[in-house]
């Protein structure tokens, strides 16, 4: 168990803490310590849904560490651009579901962490957005680019060219965040959605996150052929046997994961 990251297993599901008190700030220990949880949860058959969020009262994560920075060359400043963003892109490729619970401030790094994740919960009170340029910098892990694909790309600049952030119910109408509860019911309801997804097919789960992101990175016509590939592919499961079976002899379906 870290002592920045600690990763919970539940029933079905993990549970990803940030503890790096007072605002969660991703130093480089503490990404250190997610990508070991992130490289664990890749093999861990047995957890099928993945929820991240931050501990303490104040942020889901407030960004890189600011204190890491005075000393960065711009060779060093690369060099945590790029791990940064290879350790999010790992966990975005998770085969599983991954829910980000974003309370308190979600800036910067931590805005960008939640972007990495699938699907993203908001407290009411919750705050999101790429602050860099207060700084003179700009978002280094991953910010401009997921950024524009969820929002559009005046949207994502208006938000990296201010560096203000946007509420929990503006980050829903702009489509950063995909759902918002009442602060006390966060976690809760990511248990309860993480819950539910752990208990769909996981390998058509996996296979629906490649569709979308491959998809994503490719042509309308290319992302096709790609979901006519991984349909020809999960029909060749036992899942998807016994999906159709279960409906035909109206029962719930039992998974077995390949
Ligand atoms: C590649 C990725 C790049 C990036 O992510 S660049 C960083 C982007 N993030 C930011 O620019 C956010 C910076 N932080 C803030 O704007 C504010 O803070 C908050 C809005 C998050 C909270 O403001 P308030 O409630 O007034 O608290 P407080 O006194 O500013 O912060 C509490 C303590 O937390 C430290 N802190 C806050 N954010 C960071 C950070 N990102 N890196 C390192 N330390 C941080 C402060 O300095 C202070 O510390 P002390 O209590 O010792 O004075």
């Amino acid at each position: 168990m870290g002592q920045l990251v600690k990763l919970a297993r539940e029933d079905g599901y993990a549970v990803v803490t940030l503890d790096h008190p007072p605002v969660n700030a991703l130093n480089a220990p503490l990404l250190t310590e997610l990508e070991a949880v992130v490289a664990e949860l890749e093999g861990d058959e047995s957890v099928r849904a993945v929820i991240i969020h931050g501990a303490g009262e104040k942020a889901f994560a407030a960004g890189a560490d600011i204190t890491e920075f005075p000393r960065l060359s711009p060779d060093q400043a690369e060099s945590l651009s790029r791990r940064g963003q290879a350790i999010f892109d790992r966990l975005s490729a998770l085969p599983k579901p991954v829910i980000a619970a974003v309370h308190g401030y979600a800036l910067g790094g931590g805005c960008e962490l939640a972007m990495a994740c699938d699907i993203r919960i908001a407290a009411e009170s919750a705050r999101l957005g790429q602050p860099e340029i207060n700084l003179g910098i700009l978002p280094g892990y991953g910010g401009t680019q997921r950024l524009p694909r969820l929002v559009g790309p005046s949207r994502a600049l208006l938000m990296c060219l201010t560096g203000d952030p946007v509420s929990a119910a503006e980050a829903l109408r702009i489509g950063l965040v995909d759902l918002v509860v009442p602060d006390a019911e966060l976690l809760p309801r990511a248990r309860e959605l993480a819950a539910k997804l752990a208990g769909k097919a996981p390998v058509a789960a996996r296979l629906i996150k490649r569709a979308v992101y491959g998809g994503l990175a490719t042509t309308l016509a290319e992302g096709t052929a790609l979901e006519a590939r991984l349909f020809a592919e999960v029909f060749a499961t036992a899942d998807a046997r016994e999906g159709v079976q279960a409906f035909l002899e109206k029962r719930a379906p039992r998974w077995v994961g390949r």
